[in-house]
Order: C-alpha cells, then sequence, then structure tokens
C-alpha cells in the first residue's frame, strides 16, 4: 500500500504483518491518504480502521466509511463477516484483515505520522503516573532540554495543547508525537492508562525507559477484574517497553515484584525505587509546612534533597521520575541537582488558598479508595491540627469504590464532607448515599453530606481553625462539573480562594 503523505521518520521496529496474522484482497497498491478510527471522520482515500468496541464493532460503519470514499480498511476476522456483503459491493477497496487490529492500527499511526520526540519514556501504575511524567519533564527542563509531558493534563511543557485522554488513541497520538518533533521537542514523558495499554494505543511508540508506580483499585468498570487490569498495566513491560529498555519500578508496592520479574524476563535494565530492598531507596523524610527534606541512597551514596512538595509518597514519584531520567541517559548527579527546584503537579496536592489564621488549602486529585487515604495519610505529617476533608465519586465510573471512598475518608481525617464531583449521568444523591454508606461504617466520625459542591468547600474552609488543613479530594486540575451533558466551569482551586475571601470579608 503506498502513500502520498506522512513523514516517514525513524520509527519503532515494525513487527512483521505476519505476525498479525493478516489476510488481504483488494488493491494492494491503493494510495490513502490518511488514517481514521471513526467512520464520521473518514475522508476520500482513508484507511478506516473498524475496531471491535465495548457498544458497537467499527465494522458496523463500514458501509458508511465507503461511501464517505474509504480507499482501505482494517479490521478482524469477526468485522470482515460483519462487513462482508458491503465490502463485496467495492471490490478494489484494499481489506486488511488481522487477528489484532488495535495493535495494527498503533504501528500504522506510527508509519503514517512517521515521527516521534528522540527520546521518550511512559509511566504506568494506579496512582502517580501525572505527577511522575510531570516531574520527569520538569527535570528534562531544569538540564534545558526541549520537553513536554502529556496525559491527562494535557500536554505540558515546552508545548501546551488539551487532549481528551489520558493515552490518546493512536491516530490523535502520533499526530502529536510527529508535531512535538517538528517542533522541535526531543523528550516527552507520557501516561500510559491501563485503557490506553488494553487497547494497544501507544504500541507504536518507542520508548526508552518506562515506570510502574503503584497498583490498586480502578476502573474496575472496564477490567473485568484486578488479574485483568493489572495485565494491562504489564503491558507496558512485556510488550511495549524496547528490549534495550530501562524498566523504573516501585518495589514497595505488592505487585512491584510481579513487574519486576516480567521486566527481567524481557531482558530490560531494571531501576527499583522503595524503601525497602532497592536501588534507589527512600531512607528518611522529614516534613514541615511547606514541603520536605528527603535523604535517599544510590549506589552505596546517600543523598539529601529538599522537596518543595506535599506528601511522603511524592518522594516515590521523584525517584520514579529520577530513573526515568537516568534511563534515558543522563548522569545520576546531574539528575539530582535539579530536584529541590521541581515544583508541584497541578492540582496534586496544590496549595489552593490560605486562611488569615494560616490554615492551607489543598486541592488533590485523589479519585480512587486508596489515593484518598494516601493523600490524607500523606497530609498528617504536615498539620499540627485537625484535618478535614472533602470528598465525592464520580457518576458512570466503578460504583464499587464509592463505599471505599467514603470509608478511607473517615478513617484517616477528623471532619469529612461528602459531596458531588461529576456526578454525569446518574442521580448525584444516589452516588453521596453509596460514599455516606461507607462513611457510616467508621465509628466516632459523622461525615456531613452537602451536595452542592461550592457550598462543602465552603463549609470546609470555614471548619478550619489555627494548625488545621483542609484537603478537597477528586477533580484536581479539572476546570468542569459534569452534570448530564452539561460541562458547568467549576475549579476547586478557585473556588478555595473565593471562600477563603468570602470568610475573611475580603469579597462583597
Ligand atoms: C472504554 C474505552 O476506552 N473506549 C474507547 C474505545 O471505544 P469503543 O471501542 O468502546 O467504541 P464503540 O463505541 O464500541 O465503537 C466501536 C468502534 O466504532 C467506531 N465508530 C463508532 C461510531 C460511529 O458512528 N462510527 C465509528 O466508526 C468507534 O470509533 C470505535 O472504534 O475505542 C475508541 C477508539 O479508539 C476510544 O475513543 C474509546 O475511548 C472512549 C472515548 C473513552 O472515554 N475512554 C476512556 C474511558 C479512557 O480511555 N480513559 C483512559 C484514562 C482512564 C484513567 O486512567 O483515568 C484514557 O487513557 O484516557
Ligand atoms: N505515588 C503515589 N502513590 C500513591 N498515591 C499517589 C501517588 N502519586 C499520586 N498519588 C495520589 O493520586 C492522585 C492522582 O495522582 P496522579 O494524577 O499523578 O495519578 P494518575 O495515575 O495520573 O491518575 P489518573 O489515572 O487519573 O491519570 C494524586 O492527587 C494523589 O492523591
Ligand atoms: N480519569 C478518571 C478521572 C476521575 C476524576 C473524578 N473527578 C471523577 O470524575 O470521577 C476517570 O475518568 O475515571
Ligand atoms: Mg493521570
Amino acid at each position: 500500500m503506498g502513500q502520498t503523505s506522512g513523514n516517514l521518520g525513524p520509527v519503532p521496529a515494525p513487527r512483521p504483518l505476519s505476525e498479525f496474522g493478516l489476510h488481504a484482497r483488494g488493491d494492494w497498491d491503493v494510495q490513502i491518504t490518511g488514517v481514521s478510527v471513526d467512520s464520521r471522520d473518514v475522508k476520500t482515500g482513508h484507511l478506516f480502521a473498524a475496531l471491535p468496541g465495548v457498544k458497537a464493532h467499527g465494522a458496523e460503519f463500514i458501509q458508511y466509511a465507503l461511501r464517505m470514499g474509504a480507499a482501505a480498511i482494517l479490521t478482524d476476522p469477526q468485522g470482515a463477516e460483519i462487513a462482508a456483503k458491503d465490502l463485496a459491493s467495492y471490490p478494489e477497496v484494499a481489506v486488511v484483515v488481522v487477528e489484532e487490529p488495535r495493535a495494527a492500527l498503533a504501528y500504522t499511526s506510527a508509519l503514517w505520522f512517521g515521527g516521534q520526540p528522540e527520546i521518550m519514556v511512559a509511566a504506568t501504575g494506579t496512582n502517580g503516573k501525572t505527577s511522575v511524567a510531570t516531574f520527569t519533564r520538569q527535570i528534562w527542563e531544569e538540564l534545558g532540554l526541549a520537553a513536554v509531558n502529556f496525559g491527562t493534563t494535557g500536554v505540558e511543557g515546552a508545548v501546551s495543547a488539551p487532549l481528551n485522554h489520558t493515552t490518546p488513541e493512536p491516530i490523535t497520538l502520533h499526530r502529536l508525537l510527529a508535531k512535538l518533533k517538528a517542533e522541535g521537542i526531543t523528550h516527552a514523558a507520557m501516561e500510559a492508562s491501563s485503557h490506553g495499554l488494553a487497547q494497544n494505543r501507544l504500541d507504536g511508540v518507542r520508548l526508552m525507559a518506562a515506570a510502574f508506580t503503584n497498583f490498586s483499585q480502578d476502573h474496575l468498570d472496564y477490567h473485568k477484574d484486578f488479574d485483568d487490569y493489572f495485565n494491562a498495566k504489564a503491558g507496558l513491560f512485556n510488550r511495549v517497553l524496547a528490549d534495550e529498555g530501562t524498566a523504573v519500578i516501585n518495589t514497595d508496592d505488592p505487585r512491584g515484584k510481579d513487574m519486576q520479574e516480567i521486566a527481567l524476563d524481557r531482558g530490560h535494565r531494571v531501576l527499583t525505587i522503595g524503601h525497602g530492598d532497592c536501588d534507589m531507596r527512600i531512607m528518611g523524610q522529614r516534613y514541615d509546612a511547606t514541603g520536605q527534606d528527603l535523604l535517599f541512597e544510590f549506589m552505596g551514596e546517600n543523598h539529601h534533597a529538599r522537596l518543595n512538595l506535599i506528601g511522603g509518597f511524592q518522594a516515590e514519584n521523584i525517584l520514579a521520575a529520577t530513573g526515568l531520567v537516568i534511563g534515558t541517559g543522563i548522569e545520576p548527579q546531574e539528575v539530582f541537582q535539579t530536584l529541590p527546584h521541581l515544583t508541584t503537579v497541578r492540582g496534586r496536592m496544590q496549595l489552593a488558598a490560605t486562611r488569615a489564621n494560616g490554615a492551607p488549602v489543598f486541592v488533590d486529585y485523589s479519585h480512587t479508595p486508596e489515593a484518598v487515604a494516601t493523600a490524607l495519610k500523606a497530609l498528617r505529617p504536615h498539620v499540627m491540627g485537625k484535618i478535614v476533608v472533602l470528598v465525592g465519586a464520580g457518576g458512570d465510573r466503578d460504583t464499587s469504590k464509592r463505599p471505599l471512598m467514603g470509608r478511607a475518608a473517615c478513617e484517616n481525617a477528623d471532619v469529612v464532607f461528602v459531596t458531588d464531583d461529576n456526578p454525569r449521568s446518574e442521580d448525584p444523591a444516589v452516588i453521596r448515599a453509596a460514599v455516606m454508606a461507607g462513611c457510616a461504617e467508621v465509628e466516632g466520625i459523622t461525615a456531613v453530606e452537602v451536595g452542592d459542591r461550592a457550598e462543602a468547600i465552603l463549609r470546609g474552609v470555614d471548619a478550619l481553625g489555627p494548625g488545621d488543613a483542609l484537603l478537597i479530594c477528586g477533580k484536581g486540575h479539572e476546570t468542569g462539573q459534569v452534570v448530564g451533558d452539561q460541562v458547568l466551569p467549576f475549579d476547586d482551586c478557585e473556588q478555595a480562594s473565593v471562600a477563603v475571601a468570602a470568610l475573611e470579608g475580603r469579597l462583597t
């Protein structure tokens, strides 16, 4: 199949098409003009990838794609069967049938867009991906390199752009990578979500290093069980990271050892991080109101770094980022020198406002039971007084995590407000009730239900005495509250400032 556009720069070593169980028919020399995964995006001459989905099989839309002028179709055997009649009317259209159409699409997109920043790394894990990717980019920038990170918070660094997904689907991903390369970006750190890995979205990316942060409950609405979820994440090491790549693994996590085995089996250079017996070991942390001092050991030597970051877990993220940068060939000592300059990741234990009595308000993206517990436990040593927390769970997401989030809040805070966080298509009262049910399991604390998030923030800020702190969980960097199919403007940091100003009498 020829192509009329696209810049064939260096791309990952392509897997032979025979590995995809290839069958083909039609005009093999057809010139394609673009690649689409949604029939509604097909233009004349496009290759349309008709993928099996959760709601539908893309092959159901082949007829529409053909009418829009698709010149080639990529699908799986089931898709070929679904569309057999439609395809028979277009004998000249090239049809490629493979067992793994999502992986084939990833490689096709890499070839079509044909370029990526020379040095790329990825982070996976239930929590910490955005943080590790952001710190990695900050370290590269401190070293004077043209760098970005991209994922949940969009593209950040030398280039800024919004993104709809944590790990974009292959066409969007490789269009972005080629653009970054064209703009002179040499270094990029990306997030590998479990959806992205399960759907082979980043199989066409050439990675020099990859990190595993931790593993706990999330997305059980999509993955059928914990093993399925873990196996999706393991795909970063057993499939995507190049053989000669460096795997940075947090072996404090109970599943870290499993991930380490997988990486060792692949022949990766493995760099373990954590508190236990590992290559880059946290020896001590001392906390204060604005951050922490970190002592860690690497290759037999102790290193001290001041981190202007709230939360003990940030040290793990920092070491994961440090490991990734070392994995890209930079001298460890150079990397360590940058650590005191790293700054808070947007919406992750971010200081949003401070009351006149000195009590701080932090905004954090904890939206899983484990993250809520971790964030609260991590805040404790920075706080002398009470911890007030605001928690809520999202609609149209894993329902089983709701009571667990309520429970985590009540077990680890002194005052708890349960509120709304993107109810989406669901009745917010039903979601809050599920969170409250988890709160009720904890003795000695009574959570207060306040549906309206702005009012809940105001109540939380009002509860702060000297020495106390408020943690607003769930939305982090988000700028909207999704209610039904509407996105109402809402920013936790902004609301925290408004609440403080209102209570200090600075708002008229
Ligand atoms: C659950 C999930 O991940 N779904 C992804 C999946 O869609 P799907 O397979 O379910 O799609 P479907 O609706 O069944 O349709 C099947 C196929 O028909 C195509 N189609 C559909 C309709 C039409 O008119 N024409 C057409 O061609 C679709 O493009 C699709 O390829 O494949 C699509 C194409 O690659 C993705 O766009 C879509 O992401 C959706 C939009 C999504 O919201 N995903 C979220 C859950 C996600 O990926 N989140 C993670 C982060 C999670 C986290 O860590 O918090 C992320 O990386 O962002
Ligand atoms: N290393 C860590 N261990 C435990 N919890 C963490 C860690 N890093 C971050 N967190 C918590 O998880 C929240 C989300 O962090 P971050 O955005 O970095 O994770 P993520 O993996 O990118 O999440 P997402 O799946 O939504 O993309 C933070 O707000 C913080 O509460
Ligand atoms: N990437 C996560 C973000 C959740 C953030 C939280 N505010 C919510 O809406 O549940 C998801 O889409 O499940
Ligand atoms: Mg993220």
